[in-house]
């Protein structure tokens, strides 16, 4: 008996799905029933989904949830890895990761802009970790070597320095303890409305 949730659980299953696609499509292809069954398993669930708008949690343009929503830290998100960050006692943020087929650029490596969007959270995390979360303004990556699909590496961010609304960060993806992706990130303080 788990205490996760159900939405929980059909997330982890979408993940699981993702993958077990892909895997059939490069090995074969997929069987038309369980294609189909899939695909009634979608209208099932379809016909139970409120309107697009009311999908989103938390107070619009604040960071409320967003942990928890991502797309790529976020158990409730059928889209994210998930990575699980963890805080160091300067409001660092790392987290192991494991990237699986979905997340190919090129083959056998992790796509660069996935890089990108990992980075931006782990960063995002940081800054939050520091007590100053904000919107992303502006990043510049710099990839060092390729991130290898189907084994561990480590997500860090790492909040630098903050000088009124606007904050600096900084995240990287190491393989084998060496940086393959660097990226700079300036952040400013707001609250939006949609
Ligand atoms: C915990 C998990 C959290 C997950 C969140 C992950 C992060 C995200 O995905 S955020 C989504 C992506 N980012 C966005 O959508 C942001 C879109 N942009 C915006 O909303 C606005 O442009 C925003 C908020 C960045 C700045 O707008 P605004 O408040 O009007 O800024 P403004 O008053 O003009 O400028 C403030 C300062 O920042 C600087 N600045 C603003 N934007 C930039 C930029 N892109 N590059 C460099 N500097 C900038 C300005 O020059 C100004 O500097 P100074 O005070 O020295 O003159």
């Amino acid at each position: 008996m788990t205490d996760e949730k159900p939405a929980d659980v059909a997330a982890r299953a979408v993940r699981r799905l993702t993958s077990a696609i892909l895997s059939a499509r490069a090995h074969g292809a997929v069987d038309p029933d369980l294609a189909a069954e899939i695909s009634e398993l979608a209208d099932l669930l379809d016909a139970e989904a409120v309107d697009a708008v009311d999908c989103i949690s938390g107070k619009v343009g604040t960071h409320d949830g967003a942990l928890e929503r991502s797309p790529v830290s976020g158990p409730k998100n059928p889209v994210a890895i998930p990575l699980r960050f963890e805080l160091d006692d300067d409001g660092n943020a790392s987290a192991p990761a494991e990237f699986p087929a979905q997340y190919q650029g090129p083959a056998g490596f992790v796509h660069g802009g996935v890089s990108g969007l990992i980075l931006d959270v782990a960063m995002a995390v940081a800054n939050s970790g520091s007590n100053r979360p904000g919107m992303t303004a502006e990043m510049t990556l710099r990839y060092l070597r390729p991130v290898p699909l189907h084994r561990e590496v480590t997500v860090r961010g790492r909040h630098l320095r903050a000088d009124g609304r606007k904050m600096w960060a900084r995240g990287t993806i190491e393989v084998d303890g060496e940086e393959a992706v660097v990226c700079d990130g300036l952040f400013i303080s707001k609250e939006l409305s949609l």
